[in-house]
């Protein structure tokens, strides 16, 4: 049996993955973390019923995953917390599954380097459902095509989100640009915005849209759109949860949802 805590128990996904971990075989909630609700059960904040995991202080994160037997640490919380979160954790000898986006460079770099050096294994993706996995694929394939067509990339999410733009529209500009030799990235545009050889990143923020990308690549006169769209967060919650079950039989290292897809 995995047991698996939560980091941001208390958030949209936090209270998904809690779900998605009780209906999955193989798998348990054994500890749970947030800034908000803290000694509150974690399944009756996650309204699945009482688990009994209280939600424990990111203080205490050491302890409660020793005292717990947790085996891996799933964090979809915001960048500067994944960040100091994940040292800890991989100090503990715990593997993690990090869904979390908006990292400086730097900050995946700590995230990186205190993996390596514990020896233990991450998953980190910007987007755990298959179907933009997939969408990254064609992404590829179709950039060595259109290398001289122009690209923009659109992407819309709820107005919640504290991060822009998102994690996957930044990984869909980034599978471009390394299958074309490096690109530049504009974001957003105003005023006079002469074309040049770049890709355009724009973010939308509006009412509770779950997760839209759209990448333009568009010709003299003609354009293709290739488009995903997120009808609910289950899709990020199972796969992220597929990750943790998949992560207890991996080789210490960093890996990404291609490894987990068999991509
Ligand atoms: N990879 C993927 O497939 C997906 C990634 N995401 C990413 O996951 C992240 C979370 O998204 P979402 O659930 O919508 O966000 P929420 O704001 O709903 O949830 C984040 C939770 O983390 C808590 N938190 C903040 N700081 C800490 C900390 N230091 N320690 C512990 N908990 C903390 C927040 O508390 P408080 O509210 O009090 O600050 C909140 O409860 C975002 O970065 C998002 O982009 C989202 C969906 C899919
Ligand atoms: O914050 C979200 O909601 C999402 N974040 C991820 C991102 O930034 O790419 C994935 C998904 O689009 C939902």
């Amino acid at each position: 049996m995995i047991n698996a805590a939560v980091t941001g128990a208390s958030g949209r996904m936090g209270k998904l993955l809690i779900e998605n971990i009780i209906k999955m075989e193989g798998i348990q909630l054994s500890a749970a973390f947030d800034l908000a609700n803290i000694g509150k059960d974690a399944g009756e904040v996650a309204q699945v019923g009482k688990l009994d995991v209280p939600i424990s202080d990111v203080a205490d994160m050491a302890t409660v995953l020793k005292e717990s037997k947790t085996n891996v640490v799933i964090d979809f919380t915001i960048a500067n917390a994944t960040a100091a979160n994940a040292p800890v954790v991989a100090e503990a000898g715990v593997d993690l599954v990090i869904g979390t986006t908006g990292f400086s460079p730097e900050q995946r770099s700590l995230i990186e380097d205190a993996v390596i050096k514990n020896n233990t294994t991450a998953i980190i993706s910007p987007n755990y459902s298959v179907g933009v996995n997939v969408f990254f694929k064609i992404l590829q394939e179709t950039a060595k095509y259109l290398s001289e067509y122009d690209i923009e990339i659109i992407e819309a999410h709820h107005n919640q989100k504290k991060d822009a733009p998102s994690g996957t529209a930044m990984r869909a500009a980034e599978v471009i640009s390394e299958t074309l030799g490096g690109k530049d990235f504009v974001y957003g545009r105003e005023g006079l915005a002469p074309r040049e050889k770049e890709i355009g990143i724009h973010a939308v923020r509006g009412g509770d849209i779950v997760g839209d990308h759209t990448v333009l690549f568009a010709g003299g006169s003609e354009r293709i759109e290739i488009k995903h769209q997120a009808h609910s967060r289950n899709a990020f919650a199972s796969g992220a949860v597929i990750s943790a079950i998949w992560i207890a039989n991996a080789e210490p290292g960093i890996y990404t949802m291609d490894d987990i897809l068999g991509f």
